[in-house]
């Protein structure tokens, strides 16, 4: 039985798109009208593909339908696997009218949109995401790329999908540890703008690690409004939008050292958020209960607490140095002013910067 539950909308004008939430849609909602020509092209991976792709090739009836299969984790997330994208669309002389279609997780997603960004200048993409972290965060808000070895996500674009099909189905095949990647980005919007959400997923944490269907269906749905309306007043990240990042200038430092894949991004995540809520209540922004509470939730969806052993401050501070959210070689981080809301700022003293690193350092 398939059924759609929610639909959102993320709001931007022209460049508006629905999002659609259930479980069995895939191959069963006809995604034909987002698709203005007549040719497809679904990039996906080599674990997703045996999973999902007929289903998904199902869902463009009348269209002519190809797929490229690109190997699977983030250390792909790179030119080189990009490049083969470039050369099935050359190869099969898709024009400008045709759709890409991401189907998997977030490195399958980033890098599809990116395809889509560049292809003959600019293709339309669909985004069809099967995994916990995908379905809440990176399908939805157009941000895209690829990594260097230097930095995470430094090369990229800023496009849009034109729909994203959220099948909570696809989920039953994902391992657990990818389940706790996917808990951590849901925690960041409970952490950041949503309290009563943060309540919720207190109470139901266990339910969500287990991936009880209507738990995890209301945890996406509350997710994607989240992040719906966050990208529609903030689509390119000129000030709002950071708080996105929360736990992201720790993660994404822990992810480059570690070597992508190693630590994965949710992971990294849910480390970075509790040094970030660390920092906080340095910064006298929260209270040492308020921090205990954040640990508590991060540790509640079986997530990392601490960073790599090997990692020192110094690793940290020069990782850090080329986050994007930096302004003339200055720090920006995001930091919680209370539990439920975020703020980005560049004014975090260095000396409690340097305590949060030598607190978290060297401690595993
Ligand atoms: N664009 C954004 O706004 C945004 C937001 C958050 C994260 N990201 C990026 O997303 C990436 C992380 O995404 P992710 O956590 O989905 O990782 P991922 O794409 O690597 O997927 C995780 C693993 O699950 C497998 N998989 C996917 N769907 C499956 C399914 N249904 N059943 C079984 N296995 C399945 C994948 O093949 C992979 O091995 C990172 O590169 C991160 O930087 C981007
Ligand atoms: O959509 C956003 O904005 C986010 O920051 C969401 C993050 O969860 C995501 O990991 C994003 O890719 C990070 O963006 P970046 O600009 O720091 O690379
Ligand atoms: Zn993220």
């Amino acid at each position: 039985m398939s059924e759609i539950l929610h639909r959102l909308s993320v709001d931007l004008g022209e460049r508006s798109y629905p999002i659609l939430i259930g479980a069995g849609l895939l191959g069963s909602v006809d995604l034909s009208p987002w698709v203005e020509g007549s040719q497809v092209m679904i990039v996906t991976n080599e674990t997703v593909a045996p999973l999902y792709l007929k289903g998904a090739e199902a869902s463009f009836p009348g269209k002519s339908v190809s797929s490229v299969i690109l190997p699977d984790g983030e250390k792909y997330k790179d030119w080189q696997t990009l490049n083969r994208v470039f050369d099935a669309l050359l190869e099969e002389r898709h024009s400008r009218k045709t759709t890409l279609v991401a189907l998997g997780g977030g490195v399958v997603g980033d890098m599809t949109g990116f395809a889509a960004a560049c292809y003959q200048r600019g293709v339309s993409f669909i985004q069809i995401p099967t995994t916990l972290l995908s379905q809440v965060d990176s399908s939805v808000g157009g941000k895209t790329g690829i990594n260097h070895p230097l930095g995470k996500n430094m090369i990229g674009a800023f496009h849009q999908p034109s729909v994203v099909l959220i099948d909570t189905d696809t989920l039953k095949t994902l391992p657990p540890r990818e389940v706790s990647a996917g808990l951590a980005e849901i925690i960041k919007y409970g952490l950041i703008r949503e309290p009563v959400f943060l309540n919720w997923l207190e109470a139901n944490m266990d339910r969500l690690t287990r991936l009880d269907t209507d738990a995890v269906a209301e945890a996406v749905y509350r997710s994607c409004a989240c992040k719906a309306d966050v990208v529609a007043q903030d689509e390119k990240e000129g000030g709002l939008r950071a708080i996105l990042n929360l736990g992201h200038t720790f993660g994404h430092a822990i992810e480059t050292f570690a070597g992508y894949g190693h630590w994965l991004h949710g992971e990294a995540v849910g480390t970075g958020m509790i040094m970030a809520a660390d920092l906080s209540v340095r910064e006298g922004m929260i209270s040492q209960s308020d921090y205990q509470r954040v640990v508590r939730i991060v540790q509640s969806a079986v997530l990392p607490q601490l960073p790599p052993g090997n990692m020192t401050p110094d690793d940290f501070m020069s990782l850090m140095a080329v986050d994007k959210k930096n302004v003339d070689g200055q720090l920006r981080l995001v930091l919680l002013r209370s539990v439920g809301e975020a703020e980005v700022t560049a004014d975090a003293s260095k000396e409690h910067l340097a305590a949060t690193l030598s607190a978290f350092c060297g401690q595993q």
